[in-house]
């Protein structure tokens, strides 16, 4: 199977209420532990929530830090995976290195959402990674990958397999601190930039698309099944606050 792919020509499973994925042809290339799924009694098998909360703190860091911002390449990551330089094609983005200021803040925003995550997919949260600050300026973007797993591609770009990677993501969290609007004015808005869950669909067979808004919260299962992408960013600053969670699913 090609990717990009006819959607139409795969038979399609229901994931949550108008939400399908072409499950039986990823079976055949998503690894065995890999296979988690939310119930599909859901509207949809992930979280997407708008939080009132005060970010405040948050937006003042990045406010004042954002010249810091660094090129992703090569990095290390608390759970120790290291992304290969390779990844400079997959993703164009920056990131900061939250301060102590900015975890207090996070972590009282994600301690009131953890009984939520916990709920929604059967599982106890374990270690989390520290949060990691992601920049998008024009231009900028995230090709299709899945958290936890390396998709491998044959030269005409088939994906025929995914290597596990990251086997301790289980739970993939993104908060959003800008706004996607038409014509950014705020330094906290931009255009572009929607997060885009490549393998899942509604009924028109169109991609499940999220316009990030301040406060969006999204909590998705890190395997190939979820699968995602950043579309390019047009204009003004795109700023996402990912995290990784390891889980005991039961
Ligand atoms: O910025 C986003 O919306 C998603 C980022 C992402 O997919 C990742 O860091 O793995
Ligand atoms: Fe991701």
């Amino acid at each position: 199977m090609t990717a990009p792919f006819d959607i139409k020509q795969l038979e399609l499973t229901q994931f949550g209420n108008n939400v399908f994925s072409p499950k039986q042809w990823l079976d055949t290339i998503v690894p065995e532990s890999m296979k988690i799924l939310p119930n599909p009694y859901h509207q949809a098998p992930f979280i997407y929530e708008n939080i009132n909360f005060d970010f405040s703190d948050m937006k003042s860091f990045i406010k004042n830090h954002e010249d810091e911002s660094k090129k992703i390449g090569i990095i290390s990551t608390d759970d120790g995976v290291v992304l290969p330089k390779k990844n400079i094609d997959i993703r164009n983005t920056y990131n900061i290195i939250p301060n102590d200021t900015f975890l207090k803040e996070y972590n009282i925003f994600f301690e009131s959402q953890k009984s939520k995550i916990e709920e929604f997919f059967n599982v106890s949260l374990m270690q989390s990674i520290d949060p990691q600050i992601l920049i998008y300026k024009n231009g900028c973007f995230y090709k299709r990958h899945s958290d936890n797993c390396s998709e491998i591609v044959d030269l005409n770009k088939n994906i025929i397999e995914y290597k596990p990677v990251a086997p301790a993501r289980i739970i993939t969290t993104v908060l959003f601190i800008t706004t996607q609007v038409k014509d950014p004015k705020d330094e906290f808005e931009f255009s572009g930039g929607e997060l885009v869950f490549d393998f899942l669909y509604d009924d028109k067979f169109r991609k499940i698309s999220i316009k990030p808004k301040e406060g969006d919260f999204v909590a998705f299962l890190s395997n190939p099944y979820f699968s995602h992408s950043v579309k390019k960013i047009k204009d003004g600053m795109r700023v996402s606050v990912v995290q990784w969670h390891n889980a005991i699913v039961h």
